[in-house]
């Protein structure tokens, strides 16, 4: 009984989560609410929308943002710090969607986090997306597209290690095997592409050998850090912002991603590099007018893409946002096949099959968690993990 009771407290001690979609549901009231009403909230085909436009939204957003990196990198592009500024340089433009977002009055003026530990957050996550967006800028150059999504797909296991240690993630096996099958497919699609021999984009000259091993252990650890970086977003959003409503998920990646921004403005004036800046533009293949477009609608992709991943960290879970994630990298060398003129082989379309098949299996899952929640009369939180973690907590408590 005694671990009942604890079991019981660490229940009501989970912490409040928004999602600032409501359906109808009335905050208004004074204390937070229980955690068996939080539960109560429904997670139909409302939510399952909503997470299908993040989806959709990190999919296009980072498909289009790599393959706009590389076509910089191939038009005559040369700076890391330019690319690496792309990455997070849109962030001022997610002032318009946190405008035209609507507060939802209780949970913004109720509860504001600590001034001191937001800056911590933003801070420290900034200044890691920055080192990050700098190792993703030198692999994109350094790998050969289908070489850097085999490394990058190491990503899904970091996180899987992150997740655990950090944000107490739930082992089930339909989700190993997600992470298993995701990250065989694009190794699938690594180990192909040595075959292939059309892997570069573009027509780009092959990198030099020196930079293959840069690149890779480059990739490596920015896939390490990524994971770090979402793992850290989610814990963030449980433990300091306290809220996971629409305009601080905006927040959140607004403010981290000006950090990122600083970090890449004083590389780019440290190294000297702005000084190449107007002659790269001026000789860039299109001209100066297609330079500042690739690079633009880069930034904004990126964005989305983040907008996307960061929305399903706070919605669903760090692991499921990078799963999201990893079903792009087999698509990025499908559209590399139409833009760029790579070669479509069989070992592509398998890996594609395998990409969306592994992440199937982690929606299942997700299907499935929803359904035993709804069957227990406390369909779920807006934060899946939560709801799930909190329904087989009261099944514990039920059954002692
Ligand atoms: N390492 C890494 N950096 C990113 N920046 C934006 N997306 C990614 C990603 O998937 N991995």
């Amino acid at each position: 009984m005694a671990h009942a009771q604890e079991i019981q407290l660490q229940i009501t001690g989970v912490p409040e989560l928004e999602s600032g979609d409501k359906g109808g549901d009335s905050r208004d009231g004074p204390g937070p609410e229980p955690p068996t009403r939080r539960l109560a909230r429904g997670r139909g085909v409302r939510w399952w929308a909503l997470v299908a436009v993040d989806m959709l939204m990190l999919l296009a957003g980072g498909t289009v943002a790599t393959l706009l990196s590389r076509l910089y990198y191939n038009s005559g592009g040369n700076s890391k710090w330019m690319a690496t500024l792309t990455q997070s340089g849109g962030a001022p433009l997610l002032v318009i969607p946190l405008l035209l977002t609507p507060p939802t009055p209780s949970e913004e003026e109720r509860r504001r986090p600590a001034p001191s530990k937001l800056a911590a957050v933003y801070l420290g996550i900034g200044v890691l997306i920055g080192i990050d967006n700098l190792m993703y800028a030198y692999a994109l150059q350094y790998l050969p597209v289908s070489t850097f999504s085999l490394v990058a797909a190491t990503q899904l296991a970091f996180n899987a290690v992150t997740s655990r240690l950090i944000n107490a993630q739930r082992f089930t096996p339909l989700i190993a095997n997600s992470v298993v099958v995701l990250t065989f497919a694009a190794a699938l699609l690594g180990v192909g592409a040595s075959s292939d021999g059309t892997s570069s984009g573009g027509g780009a000259p092959a990198p030099p050998r020196g930079r293959y091993a840069a690149g890779f252990v480059l990739t490596l650890a920015a896939s390490a850090v990524f994971a770090l970086i979402l793992s850290l977003y989610e814990l963030a959003f449980e433990r300091v912002v306290r809220a996971r409503t629409p305009r601080w998920v905006l927040r959140t990646q607004m403010h981290t991603n000006l950090v990122a921004s600083a970090v890449a403005v004083a590389g780019l004036l440290a190294s000297g590099e702005w000084r190449t800046v107007p002659g790269e533009m001026a000789a860039f293949r299109d001209g100066p007018a297609r330079y500042v477009l690739t690079l633009a609608g880069a930034a904004v992709s990126w964005q989305a893409a983040l907008a996307g991943q960061v929305r399903l960290v706070a919605r669903v879970s760090s692991l499921f946002a990078n799963a999201t994630g990893a079903v792009q990298l087999p698509l990025v060398p499908v559209f590399a096949v139409v833009l760029f003129g790579d070669r479509m082989t069989g070992v592509k379309a398998v890996a594609m099959l395998m990409a969306v098949w592994g992440f199937l299996s982690y929606v299942y899952q997700h299907y499935l968690d929803g359904r035993r929640a709804a069957a227990a009369g406390k369909d779920g939180a807006e934060c899946a993990v939560c709801a799930a973690r909190a329904a087989s907590e009261i099944d514990i408590l039920q059954k002692i």
